[in-house]
Order: C-alpha cells, then structure tokens, then sequence
C-alpha cells in the first residue's frame, strides 16, 4: 500500500464522523452503536453536551432555543420507550454504578424481566395508535398490576446520570415530523436581514462523533489511518447532521476551521429544510426503497420527482461538489460514498476532469427491472458513471449495475465494467466491506464488556438468548422476525419460558416503523407468552444501550438472527462472529443480506426471511444444534471475516481507484501510433525466439452472417490461412490464435496450419503447436451447469428471433441478436432478454458452479470463473497472474505449456483484450497492436482487418 500513502483521501460521505455539540444546552448522548462505533483518540467527547435541536439560535455563551417541541411530542407516536426498559437497562446501568439496584438483596426472583414488565407492556400498549382492543391476557394484567410495586429506580447521582443510557438524536437533531414541524415554524425567524450573532458572541462548542452515518466505514478508515499506516492524509466531505439555520457567518466560519484541524473535515453547509427534502424524502422515501426492491407506489414518487425533492438532491450534490472542488489538490484521490451522492462523481468530473474518483455503494443495487422505474434513472446513473471506479458490495449488485446501464443507457457492459461513448471507460468491481477485527477484540477485552456478560449469564440462567440488531423499518425485516419467533414459540411449545429474543432496534422514520407493525408484534406475542416468571422478547433501541452491553449481549447469544428483506452487507454478522470466540455458536441469516453472499458465511443457517415457518425452524435448528457442529460452522465464518477486513476494503478499493484512473487516462485511440512495419519488422529479425499471439475475432475475422455460420459450420478465410502458414513456417516463430470459439472450430484452422498453437472458449482449452490433443485449462471443473444453463437460455431463445445456442467444451454462449444493428426496437427487445437470462444463469447457477459472464455486444459468453484468454497465455508462459484472476496459480502446468517469457525474444501480441495487451507490456521485448479502436496501452494501432493483414505480412516476408 505503499502509493496510498502519498496521497490525500478525500471522503465524500453524506454525514461527517464528527459533529458539534454546545456544552451549555441540555445534555445528549452521542455515541452510537451501528457498526462497532470505536471512538477516535483525536476528539474529546464532553459528557455534558448536546447536538444542536432544529429551530435554535446560537449566540453568546446561552443559546436560546426556538419553538423546540421536547422530543418525541409534535410527531405521530413512534416506538420508543419513555424511560429506559427497567428490567434489562436499569439492572445492567445499576449494577455498574453500584446502586441498590444491584444489591444481592434485589435480586426478586429468577423471572430477569418482571420489574420491566409492566413498564414495557405500558409504553407498547401506549404507543399503539388506536386504543388497544385486544384483552390482555389474564397474566400479564397481573403483570401490569405487578409492575406498580416494583422497586423505584434510584435517584441518579451525578456520575451515574453520566452512564445513564439516554436517547440518541435523530438526524438533525430531532425526529422527521418534529424537524419538519419546527423548521416550518422557525422557517420566517431564520432568514433574518442581519446576523443572528455577533462576532464576540461565537458560543462555545465541542467537537464530538456524529451519532449518524456510516459507521462501517468511518472505522474502517480509522483502521488505516495510525502514524505510519497506509492512509496519511485524509478529508471528510460531508454535513453535520445537526440544524445550523440559526448559525450565523462568524460561528460557520469557527465551525469549518475547527472542524479541519481537529477533524480532518470540511463541511457541506445545507439549510434545515433543504436537507429534510433531500434526505429523509428524495434520498428516504425514493431512493431507499427502491434500492431494496421496494418501488413506492406512483402518486408518491410522482410527486417527489416533480417536487423539489429531486431537485433539491440535485443541489445538494452540487454543494457538495463545490466543497470538494474547492479543497482538492493536486494528488488527491477522491472517494464518494453510497446513494446519497450518486449525482456527485459526474458533477465533480466535470470540474475536476483529471482526478481520479471512485463511488463505493453501500447498500443494495436491485434489478433493472426494479432500477428502470425510477423515472430519473438516466440522471443517477450518468451521475455515478462520473467515476473512474464504481464498488459494489457483491458480485450480484455489480452485475445489476452493469445491466442496468446496458439496458437503460444502451452503453456496452463489459466484464471490467462500462464503455461508454468514445475512450471513456468505467470499471465497475467487488469490495466487501468488513470489519476491523484488531480493533474489535481489543474493544471486546473491556472490563466493562466482561462485567456486563458475567451479569447477563447471571440474569439469564436458564435461558437461551436470541439476539439481533437492526435498523426498525421494513428492510430489515424486524417484522418478520418477530413473525418467525412467534411461529416458533406456537410450533414449539416445550421451548416456551426457556428462550429470550433480545431485539436491539435502530429507528429510521416514523413511516418506516408504523409500516413495520412492530409495536404490535411484540405486545401480541409478550401478552401471549408471558408468565409470572418469563417474558419472550425484550425490545430496545440503540440508543438504550451502550456499545459494551451490546458487546455483552453478542457474547451471550445462543443465536444470532438476521432477517433483512434485502441488504447490502450487514456487518453486524462480522461482529456477531467475532464475539464468539468462545462460545461459537450459530447465525440464522436472511440469504437477502450481502454477507450472505460470501462462500465463507454459507456456514451459517440460510432463511428465506419472506417464509417464517422456515425462519421458524431455523430457530429451532440453531437452539439446538450441537456444540460440535456449531463450532466447526463458526470456524468458517470466522475464517471469512478476519480475511475480508476493514483495512483489506478500503486499501483494495483506493488502490484499485487510483489504478484504474491511470489507465483511464491512457491514449485516445487516434493518438496510437499505427504499427510501423519498419520498426516490428527489424525486431523480428534480429530475434531467434518469437512468440506470436493473434486474436481471431475482430482482428484476423470479422464475421458478417454469424447466423449462418453457426448453421452452415465454420469455414478460415483463405487469406487468414495463407498468413498462418507463412508465419508458421519459420522454425523459430510459435504462433496462437486466441478465440472465443469452441475446439471444432479452431481444428478446422489447425487441419490446414498443423504447426498452429490454439487456445479456444476464452483461455478454457489450448493446444500447443503440433500437438493433435488439448489441454483442458479447467481440468475437473464441474460441467453439470451446462445442461440447465441451456434450458434457461431455451427459454429466453424462443421468444428472441434469430438467436442461437451454442454448447461447447466448458462453456455456453447466446448469440441473442443476429439482426439489422440499426433496427434499435429489435435490438433493444433482444438485450432486455439477454439481461433477464443472465440475471436467471447468474442467480441459479453462478455461484453454485463458480461461473462468470462475459457479455458481448449482441451475445454472452457463460464460462468458469477466472478463465481468460489472458490466463491462458500466463500458462503458456508461466507467468504471474494478477488478483482478479487468482485461479491461475492452482492450475495444473502442463509440461507442454511450461514455456517462460524468457525464453522469447521477440513477442507480438495482436489483439483487442486490452487485458492481455497490458499484461503482455509488463514483459520484455513485447510489442502490442490494439485492434480494438478505443484508448488502449497498446504500442501500436492496427485500425482494420487490412491493415493488420498487410502488417503481418510485411512483418513475415
Ligand atoms: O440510513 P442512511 O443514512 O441512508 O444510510 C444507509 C445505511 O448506511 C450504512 O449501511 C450500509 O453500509 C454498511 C457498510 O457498508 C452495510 O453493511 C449495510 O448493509 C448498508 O446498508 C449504515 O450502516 C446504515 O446505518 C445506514 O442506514
């Protein structure tokens, strides 16, 4: 990672890890617990301090708040608890803090929950929007009434007050209806003609983490930013989260000069309501949903396109853009992170057009079925195709992207990514986000973290925990969880009273949490289940609970559950696992999550989370699943995880951005020089050695009717064959041809060159010159695929006119169109199939049988993972490989193919794999012609069929 290190990273994230608080308003909590938040040396948190609420004036040392509702009051009643949960909470606060609490003499009863119980029950039933009608059961009205003589929680002394667990803002401060409210209130009172504060008034203020945001990645750049690390140098882009209508220029300008030295950041300046429409409607209600398969309905959306909302995330981009363009240097690597700025990459190019930019998604990427709805869809995807790189967390999400700019943009999808109109190129690969496991188990070994976990196995003696953590709206799938537990609890009686689900809850928006119908979930199934003694599920919030506890409650889990409808990685599984070093026990795990794509954390218990009764009996499965077994699933997923590491994600994905903008920038295509014979040609004399690599499509052959070859067979061109064997025919030259054609093919050009090497269906066969047989590059690679992907490709065949089918040795290609190129309506109906058909191969096959795709312009190629024309040549030469091709290392050598670069001393490759061509240009005597006519690494330009005839020939004769 040495060239990182002389860079400046610029991260463009919607939220900056840091935030501000003023000492003198009430105190907030601003911690978090999404995402291991380990706290960063470099700011001190006040424990007296609070994020600034929506509609307050800042001046002078006593801020004077506006037409601030409390919190909670103004909105529709959301699933919150008006006091902490006192059964759980108050017992874990109070034991710490030595209080009464804690004493021996407290504990009641084995029952961990009946001084809780009633409290819960109430805050559930009080938060239900209509009076509840269903009858309580008879034992947990005696719960209720129970609950009235519990123990009053001790008055809380100061040092307490400070552990006491208190709520976390919500972004900006507040929740979405009270900012909205109260910003319309405030809306007149905060465009004042003259400033609100004077310059000797600037108040105090702290610098302390931003309870919003994405914390996977704001550890995982901590996890290389150390003196001597990889990362030196960085900038946070990026809002505060808080309302900052009432800051005036002075305390701005204080803010942005504090915020760069002490926290590397520069921040984007949004009024509150410009930023209310661009996050919690364009980028919450639009965006969000539809990324996770959930398209709001029409009247919705319709109005948010043409309301401001789309509009205001587009100046919300630009703003952002500005502030990056205006602290760019030279040198720096910009990196743009998930949804919140997809238009962002465009508008930076355009001002920055040399700097090299990549955007990493997040979240998940749907479908182009489900992407195409967006009616703004062309604006986000040219908007991210700004980058030099786009990153996605699965292999799945990045192939949807690719299709779905095919299919919308009619661009070409290439395997490395996009080719948009002339030399411009877009790479589009995996990253998968992890976890910085050093600095996790380092947090793990907190005395704190052991003192909750021994009060835990002390509480739950007896019982089996279930535990899970997510965000409280539909995507997560609490509702369904909650559905499952409950099934289970209805299938399996005899587990009653014996297990707990301790559901830990990030909220989002209130719409997100009524849609859930989680409130009402919990209280059917605490009223149903309940006992004297036992109650099913313990429901909190993040913001009830330290980062230690949560740790604590990892540790203890008998059972991890994740049931996201749809996700893009969920790195609380890596946490999970990470926790269970001693324990090891299993994880239920939406096969929806990106986690679950990973070959690692298939060693967890799969669940469709849609099918309860089957997420139902996963439960089961993981309660009673032996210790034997548990631990050998665990070492799989621990495995994965401390090799897919924070630190891995984002050195790969930095490096890669900076890689790639290099040959970005590499020669337009007409600035290639054309080859000069002169030149090739007293190269190729003064050799003794020579290795001759000749792409047969598109270089040697262009084909006009491939229909009628695929029905009338294949017959070599005469003139093709006539260069061949005048190539051939000196003693010191070893020529291939590189094909995407199957052997039969190849042999019909063979049987009239014999001394011709041939490598077939893109680097799966090859046959040395003057040998008769071939090596199967992918020797025992399962071809069981073969025969369904075919089926699958039947299907999508007939109602696609003029396509074709072809089985060959080790792959499987769909020539979907055959017709007229400028018959567009055609061409169109043909690709929308070829996407679905991939999308079918991909999700039924791909992984199963390690598979990849090469899409072309009117056909796909379906072939091994990690096979190429360009591994291919690495075995005939024996050389390495690089990291996308990993497979090549393990392949057997065949002692006919272990030749080495050395050997040659003059190599010509001809070709338009700009892959091959560069890999070949890292070895000497190399001279390289692209046929491709798009900016290329290439020496030299061969612009047709006849121009490399005539320089071949004139290299030979
Ligand atoms: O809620 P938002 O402000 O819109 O942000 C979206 C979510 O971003 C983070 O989650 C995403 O990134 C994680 C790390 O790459 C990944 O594990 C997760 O699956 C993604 O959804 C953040 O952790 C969430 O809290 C945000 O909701």
């Amino acid at each position: 990672m040495a060239t990182l290190r002389n860079h400046r990273l610029i991260i463009a994230s919607i939220f900056l890890p840091d935030t501000l608080t003023f000492p003198d308003e009430p105190e907030s909590r601003a911690s978090t617990l999404a995402e291991v938040p380990i706290p960063p040396k470099l700011i001190t948190r006040p424990s007296s301090a609070s994020v600034l609420p929506i509609g307050s004036r800042v001046g002078g040392s006593t801020p004077a708040p506006i037409d601030t509702p409390p919190f909670g009051a103004g909105g529709q009643k959301r699933l919150r608890f008006e006091e902490p949960i006192p059964s759980l909470l108050l017992d874990l606060t109070a034991r710490q803090a030595g209080s009464p609490l804690a004493s021996p003499g407290f504990e009641p009863n084995t029952n961990p929950f009946v001084a809780g119980f009633s409290s819960l029950q109430e805050t559930l039933t009080n938060m239900l929007p209509a009076p509840v009608t269903r009858p309580l059961s008879a034992a947990s009205t005696a719960l209720r009434q129970l609950g009235a003589a519990k123990p009053p929680a001790p008055t809380p002394k100061p040092e307490e007050e400070k552990r006491k667990p208190r709520r976390q803002p919500s972004v900006h401060g507040m929740s979405r209806s009270q900012t909205r409210k109260s910003m319309r209130r405030s809306s007149s009172a905060s465009h004042p003609t003259t400033p609100l504060v004077r310059a000797s008034r600037i108040p105090n203020f702290d610098i302390v983490h931003n309870p919003h945001g994405n914390v996977g990645l704001q550890n995982a750049v901590r996890s290389v930013s150390f003196p001597n690390g990889p990362l030196q140098e960085k900038l946070w882009v990026g809002v505060l989260g808080t309302a900052t209508d009432g800051f005036d220029e002075d305390l701005k300008e204080d803010v942005e000069d504090r915020m760069a030295h002490e926290a590397e950041s520069a921040v984007v300046w949004l009024g509150d309501d410009e930023f209310d429409k661009y996050y919690h409607e364009f980028c919450k209600r639009v965006l969000w949903p539809s990324l996770h398969y959930a398209v709001p309905d029409a009247p919705r959306t319709k109005v948010f396109y043409s309301s401001t909302s789309f509009e205001q995330y587009k100046a919300v981009n630009e703003k952002f853009a500005q502030v990056i363009v205006k602290n760019y240097r030279e040198g720096d690597i910009i990196w743009i992170n998930d949804y919140h700025l997809f238009l962002l990459p465009q508008l930076v190019r355009a001002k920055l057009p040399d700097a090299p930019i990549g955007y990493f998604h997040h979240v998940a990427f749907p479908s182009s079925e489900i992407f195409r709805c967006l009616s703004v869809r062309e604006q986000l995807l040219r908007g991210i195709l700004g980058a030099d790189l786009v990153g996605f967390q699965t292999h799945n999400f990045a192939r949807h992207f690719r299709q779905t700019v095919t299919r919308i943009l009619q661009a070409e999808g290439v395997p490395k990514g996009i080719q948009l109109d002339g030399a411009h190129f877009v790479d589009v690969a995996v990253f998968p986000i992890g976890i910085d496991v050093k600095a996790f188990e380092e947090k793990k070994k907190d005395p704190e973290v052991l003192e909750y976990v021994e009060m835990l196995k002390e509480r739950y003696k007896g019982f089996k925990l279930i535990v899970g953590r997510d965000k409280l709206d539909f995507v997560q799938g609490v509702r369904q969880k909650l559905l499952a537990f409950e099934e289970f609890l209805d299938k399996h009686p005899e587990w009653q009273g014996k297990v707990v689900l301790i559901q830990v809850a990030l909220s989002t928006t209130e719409e997100n949490e009524q849609e859930g119908h989680v409130s009402e979930i919990v209280a059917r199934i605490n009223s149903r289940f309940s006992t004297l003694t036992y109650q099913p599920v313990v429901f909190l919030h993040t913001e009830e609970l330290t980062f230690s506890q949560y740790l604590a409650l990892c540790t203890m889990a008998d059972v991890f559950l994740v049931t996201s409808l749809r996700e893009g990685m969920a790195l609380r599984t890596h946490e999970f696992v990470e926790c269970q070093t001693e324990r090891k026990r299993p994880l239920v795990l939406s096969e929806f999550t990106g986690t679950y794509s990973y070959s690692g954390f298939r060693s967890c218990i799969a669940i469709n989370p849609w099918d309860y009764r089957e997420s139902a009996r996963a439960i089961y499965t993981a309660l009673t699943m032996s210790d034997e077994e548990a631990a050998s699933r665990w070492e799989d997923l621990h495995k994965h995880v401390i090799t897919q590491t924070a630190q891995a994600w984002v050195t790969s994905f930095v490096s890669r951005t900076e890689r790639v903008h290099e040959e970005h920038r590499r020669r337009p295509v007409d600035s290639i020089p054309e080859l000069n014979v002169t030149l090739v040609k007293s190269a190729y004399n003064a050799s003794q050695d020579r290795l001759i690599l000749l792409d047969l499509e598109g270089t040697l052959w262009h084909v006009s009717n491939l229909y009628l070859i695929h029905t009338e067979g294949f017959t070599p061109p005469a003139d093709m064959i006539e260069l061949l064997r005048k190539l051939t025919k000196d003693a010191h030259n070893k020529v291939y041809i590189l094909s995407g054609r199957g052997t039969a093919d190849l042999e019909a050009i063979g049987y009239q060159v014999p001394n011709l090497g041939l490598c077939a269906e893109n680097g799966c066969f090859v046959r040395p010159p003057g040998s008769t047989g071939w090596i199967d590059m992918v020797p025992g690679f399962n071809k069981d695929w073969q025969g369904p992907c075919v089926e699958i490709l039947s299907y999508f065949a007939e109602r696609t006119p003029g396509s074709f089918i072809e089985k060959r040795g080790a792959s499987v290609l769909w020539r979907y169109y055959t017709g007229d190129l400028n018959d567009t309506a055609a061409l169109q109906w043909a690709r929308r199939q070829a996407a679905e058909a991939q999308n079918h191969i991909f999700d039924s096959l791909g992984e199963r049988f390690r598979l990849r795709i090469i899409p072309g312009a009117t056909s796909f190629l379906v072939l091994p993972k990690n096979i190429s024309r360009s591994t291919a040549v690495g075995s005939i030469l024996h050389i390495g490989v690089d990291d996308e091709q990993p497979s090549l290392s393990t392949m057997p050598m065949s002692p006919d193919l272990d030749a080495s670069s050395e050997e040659f001393d003059f190599l010509l490759v001809v070709s338009s794999d700009e892959r091959l061509i560069q890999r070949m240009n890292g070895l000497r005597h190399v001279e390289s012609a692209s046929t491709s006519l798009k900016g290329s690494d290439a020496k030299w330009r061969l612009s047709s069929e006849e121009e490399t005839y005539a320089a071949l020939n004139g290299i030979v004769e």
